[in-house]
């Protein structure tokens, strides 16, 4: 069967581990939870690092089961870790070549141009690993992992280590393994605006279980997992660019919600671009309210009421026309949701005050 199928339960001293999920078979499935719930022991029992009880099926192969267990070397995994480990006193093509040459002419999946191009690193070819920088490295050891023709690949925090300029220079680059890589990838992270960035699939984990997992925007929207999380709350969508208004600069996009428009951007139409929508600038009203300066405002059906913190709820709110569109979220006044009689099927306009791109 295409897809991830993973289950794994295990003890580590007083940390007990039961978790569960499925990702897709291509694309990028994120780890997602606070420090200590159990990403990085649910990775390594995905690549076989700690023998767990559990069961583990990768695009059709069972790599676990209650009578197989591949040891790490037999599964077919690229590993990247928080901080790169390249050979020093060999030069970054040679570290690429290192793990290409031992795999059989047949089986490279990846041609060693193409992970060369998708990271970058043609520049770096003929450099030292001591003279790079952090996130030069870890784009090295990305392509160094995937040019081992792995059938998944892992990544553990891999911009952990890296300062804020190296992880914005760095991004970029990552989200390209989710468009135009036939192969699953699992990335570790607690960052939501990382995984907001370049996840599909999103597996939320607490305290050694997972609580949540889904397509991304559906668990981002979902904001009765963790109230610390609320702040944070907001949804993603995926569009593409259509229009550009020069004269007012200004640039529409078309997403599963209808036009959306944005300040304007350096691209042409067709694009595919994600943006967050951040529940504390999308406010509800009953009427279109076309005397005002919001530009974006959107038809919409509530689809659940939820508290926030004090005074405040989350609305969670449905496409009217589309239930395969991603739900967006509200931050209201417990006052005003009262005021405007919210509860579940009532039709409303939800006005969009700000929108980031991602
Ligand atoms: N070998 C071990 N023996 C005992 N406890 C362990 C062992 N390995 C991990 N733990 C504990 O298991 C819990 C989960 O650790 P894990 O590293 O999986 O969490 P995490 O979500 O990846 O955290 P972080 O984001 O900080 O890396 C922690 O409380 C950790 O101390």
């Amino acid at each position: 069967m295409n897809g991830l199928r993973a289950s794994f339960v295990t003890r580590l001293g007083g940390f007990s581990l039961e978790a569960a999920f499925n990702g897709p078979g291509v694309g990028v499935t994120a780890l997602f939870g606070h420090s200590g719930s159990g990403k990085t022991t649910l990775l390594r029992c995905i690549a076989g690092l700690e023998r767990a009880q559990g069961y583990l099926e990768v695009n059709g192969e069972v790599w676990q089961d209650r009578k197989t267990f591949l040891p790490v070397h037999r599964r077919s995994l690229g590993y990247v870790f928080q901080e790169a480990s390249l050979f020093p006193h060999l030069s970054v093509r040679r570290n690429l070549e290192f793990g290409w040459k031992r795999i059989a002419r047949s089986e490279r999946r990846v041609a060693f141009e193409q992970a060369v191009e998708l990271l970058g690193i043609e520049p770096l070819l003929p450099r030292n690993p001591s003279s790079l920088s952090g996130g030069e490295r870890q784009r090295v050891a990305i392509a160094r992992a995937l040019l081992t023709s792995p059938r998944l690949l892992l990544m553990d925090e891999p911009l952990s280590a890296l300062d804020e300029r190296s992880k914005q220079d760095i991004l970029p680059y990552l989200e390209r393994l989710h468009g135009e890589l036939a192969l699953p990838v699992i990335y570790v992270s607690h960052s939501l605006t990382e995984v907001a960035r370049l996840a599909d699939y999103m597996v939320w984990m607490e305290q050694g279980c997972v609580s949540a997992q889904g397509a991304l925007a559906e668990v981002l929207s979902r904001f009765d997992l963790e109230a610390s999380e609320a702040e944070e709350a907001g949804a993603v969508i995926d569009a593409v660019v259509a229009v550009h208004d020069h004269p007012y600069h200004l640039t529409g996009l078309d997403s599963p919600w209808g036009r959306l428009w944005v300040k304007q951007m350096d691209a042409i139409p067709g694009r595919r671009v994600r943006v967050r929508l951040p529940a504390r600038d999308i406010s509800i009203g009953l009427v279109p309210d076309r005397d005002s300066s919001i530009l974006n405002v959107w038809s919409a059906q509530v689809d659940s009421v939820g508290d926030a913190a004090p005074g405040q709820v989350l609305v969670r709110l449905r496409q009217p026309d589309d239930e395969q569109a991603p739900p967006i979220i509200a931050r209201i006044t417990r006052r005003s949701a009262d005021a405007l009689e919210l509860s579940e099927g009532r039709r409303v306009y939800a006005r969009i005050k700000s929108v980031a791109l991602m």
